[in-house]
């Protein structure tokens, strides 16, 4: 029937205190498997989409857990700080829940697909002039003095809901990967991938858990640096982030995994967007890329062992930022007037 991640995997999520469920159908996504990119990087690879949430990103694991909790303590209001796909995720289940979504954003650095999903949801939508960084401590004092629910990944319900992903790909694949990459951005999601592996290995049927290795854009990568980055700066405005809410835990999660935390360059991050789609037919948002870009590199300078399994999340639709994927289309449209004959010599057909 019609069920989302909390029904899927109730008895491991924290469901005290709430009994009426905040859900779109989420999760469930697909796994795909990327024959052609397991070629270049010598391993066995599979693509998690999260992309194909109902909101077009992985942000809807975690706020159906957020959602059903504020929703439980009464709230009438939620409050984030976002790139993006958190405002448009927030403002998607917060309507679902009668409640009033009030996003904060870095000024004209939100792609247009997802300011268009907070707009359509009604949310309160505050333009910020700073960033991401900014955002995200003015939500955590409007919470803090004011009823309202903070939902980025420091909330912990997030974090329960988005390790749901861990379990759907061992669920899938028998057992944990060798390896899981992924973006990194607030570093909420590495963290949950974490704790879901970890669980899974601990009393599920996981008999290992994989290594983590987490990707950063190079203009914007502090956990990389080993210091915040006061101006983050990247194509992938959704990882456009400095001052990682969840940083010592990503860090933990690289460690106890003996994964790895790299950067690659938003021409890496552009060129395995494109690879994805025009090789795998998937289409992801920048940011989604740079887990892709990232083993890429690896496997370039020979740091990724060979016969690995690998599972590779990428995490936002493409169609969130049609303009950064257009931007460097070499392929243009062709017109021509309306005759089959014309259509076939355009194609070469004879
Ligand atoms: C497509 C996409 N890919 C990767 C990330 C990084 O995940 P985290 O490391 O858990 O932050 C984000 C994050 C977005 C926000 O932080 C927000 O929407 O406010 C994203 O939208």
């Amino acid at each position: 029937g019609f069920f989302g991640v909390i029904e899927r995997y109730r008895d491991r999520m924290p469901m005290e205190g709430i009994d009426t469920i905040v859900t779109l159908g989420e999760g469930s996504t697909p796994l795909v498997p990327a024959p052609v990119l397991g070629q270049v990087l010598d391993a066995e690879v599979y693509v998690k989409v999260e992309g194909a949430n109902p909101t077009g990103s992985f942000k809807d694991r975690g706020m159906t857990m957020a959602m059903s909790k504020a929703l439980a303590d009464g709230s009438k209001a939620v409050v984030c700080a976002s790139t993006g796909n958190t405002s448009a995720s927030a403002s998607a289940y917060a309507s679902r829940a009668h409640m009033m979504p009030v996003v904060l954003l870095p000024q004209g650095k939100i792609a247009a697909g997802k300011l268009a999903q907070a707009v359509v949801h009604g949310g309160r939508i505050i333009q910020v002039q700073g960033n991401f960084d900014d955002c995200l401590t003015i939500a955590r004092d409007l919470a803090a003095n004011f009823p309202v629910s903070l939902v980025n990944s420091v909330n912990p319900y997030r974090i329960e809901g988005q390790k749901t992903a861990s379990f759907e790909i061992v669920d899938c694949l028998g057992d944990a990967p060798d390896i899981h990459a992924l973006p990194v951005g607030n570093a909420g999601n590495i963290t949950a991938y974490w704790k879901g592996y970890q669980e899974y290995a601990a009393d599920g049927p996981a008999t290992h858990t994989p290594r983590m290795f987490g990707f950063q854009a190079a203009g914007a990568a502090p956990l990389v640096l080993g210091h915040d980055v006061e101006n983050p700066e990247t194509v992938a405005t959704a990882i456009r982030i400095g001052k990682p809410a969840s940083g010592s835990k990503a860090l933990a999660a690289r460690d106890d995994s003996n994964g790895l935390i790299s950067s690659v360059t938003d021409e890496q991050i552009l060129d395995a967007q494109a690879f994805l789609a025009a090789k795998e037919g998937i289409f992801v948002e920048p940011a989604s890329a740079a887990g892709v870009a990232g083993l890429l590199a690896l496997k370039q300078s020979g740091d990724l062992p060979a016969g690995q399994r690998i599972v590779i999340t990428v995490t936002g639709n493409g169609l969130k930022d049609i303009d950064t994927a257009l931007s460097r289309t070499e392929l243009s449209t062709e017109a021509v007037e309306p005759s089959t004959d014309r259509v076939a010599a355009l194609l070469g057909m004879h």
